[in-house]
C-alpha cells in the first residue's frame, strides 16, 4: 500500500515512523509520502488560506495550492510502478465526515493507494473535493464526534488501523480475529480483559478458567466478558450483535 499525506504540519505526521506503521515502512509493507502543502504556494508567505466567501469567522484553505499539491501527488504514484496502475482513493478527514468504523479500516486496507487531505482553519474549499470526485474514490471521515483543530490527528488514527490490517504487519494473523468491532461474530463486541504474567500481582490473581488449558471453555469465558463489558460500556452495540454469527463463532472455537 502507498500513502500519501499532503499537510501544513508535516512534523504531526512523525509517529508514522515509529511502532507499527513504522516498522511495515521499513519492512517496505507500506509507503508513506508527506508533502508539505506550502511547497505548491507561490507568494513570499506560502499563503494557503482565504478569507470565506459569505463572511463568517476564521479562513478557509485555498484550493490553489491543493489542486497543484494532488495533481503532483498523483503524478508521483503513478510514476512508481507499484501505483502506476492504481487509482488513488482520497480521505478526507473531517468533522462532517461518515464514521470512522472497523469496517471502514477494512475497506481501506484493500485500497493500493491513499492520499489523505487533512484540513485546517475552517476546512478545504469545497470545489477541491469536488474536482477530485470527479475521478477519484473520495471518502470524508470523522473518527468522532469532538472538535479538533484539524485533520491531522485523524490521518494517524486512520493510518494505524488500516496499517495493522495489511498481510503480514500484525504478528499473529490470529489477532484480528477477536479484535473488538472485527467483522464477523465479534464485529459489535468490545474485547473482554487480558492478563499476563505473574500469577499473583498484590494479591490479584488470573481468572481460573484461564489458567485451565481448556480453549472452548477460555473461548466461551472471552466471549461473556465480551458482553459483558459491552453491556457496560457500549450498549447501543448489544442489539447489533448478530446472534447466528455469535453462535457460529461460539462454536468454531
Ligand atoms: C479544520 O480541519 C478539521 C477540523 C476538525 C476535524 N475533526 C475531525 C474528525 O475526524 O473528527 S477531522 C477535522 C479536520
Amino acid at each position: 500500500m502507498r500513502i500519501d499525506v499532503v499537510t501544513i504540519f508535516p512534523e504531526y505526521l512523525e509517529p508514522l515512523n515509529v511502532s507499527l506503521v513504522g516498522k511495515a515502512r521499513a519492512r517496505g509493507q507500506l509507503l508513506v509520502e508527506v508533502h508539505n502543502l506550502r511547497d505548491w504556494t507561490h507568494d513570499r508567505h506560502n499563503t494557503v488560506d482565504d478569507t470565506p466567501y459569505g463572511g463568517g469567522p476564521g479562513m478557509v484553505m485555498k484550493p490553489d495550492p491543493w489542486g497543484e499539491a494532488l495533481d503532483r501527488v498523483e503524478a508521483r504514484g503513478r510514476a512508481d510502478e507499484r501505483t502506476a496502475t492504481a487509482d488513488p482513493v482520497l480521505v478526507v478527514p473531517a468533522p462532517s465526515g461518515r464514521p470512522f468504523t472497523q469496517a471502514l479500516a477494512v475497506e481501506l486496507s484493500e485500497k493500493p493507494w491513499l492520499v489523505f487531505a487533512p484540513a485546517r482553519y475552517e476546512g478545504i474549499d469545497r470545489r477541491v473535493i469536488d474536482e477530485y470526485a470527479g475521478r477519484w474514490e473520495v471518502h470524508e471521515v470523522s473518527i468522532g464526534d469532538y472538535v479538533l483543530a484539524g485533520g491531522e490527528a485523524a490521518v494517524l488514527v486512520i493510518t494505524e488501523a488500516v496499517a495493522r490490517l495489511l498481510p503480514g504487519v500484525l504478528g499473529n494473523a490470529e489477532s484480528h480475529r477477536d479484535d473488538s468491532f472485527a467483522p464477523g461474530a465479534m464485529a459489535d463486541l468490545l474485547e473482554g480483559p487480558v492478563y499476563t504474567k505473574p500469577p499473583e500481582w498484590r494479591g490479584r490473581g488470573i481468572p481460573e478458567v484461564l489458567l485451565s488449558g481448556h480453549h472452548g471453555r477460555i473461548a466461551r469465558w472471552r466471549r461473556d466478558e465480551a458482553f459483558r463489558r459491552t453491556a457496560a460500556h457500549r450498549p447501543d452495540l448489544i442489539e447489533r450483535c448478530d446472534p447466528a454469527a455469535l453462535d457460529k463463532h461460539d462454536r468454531a472455537v
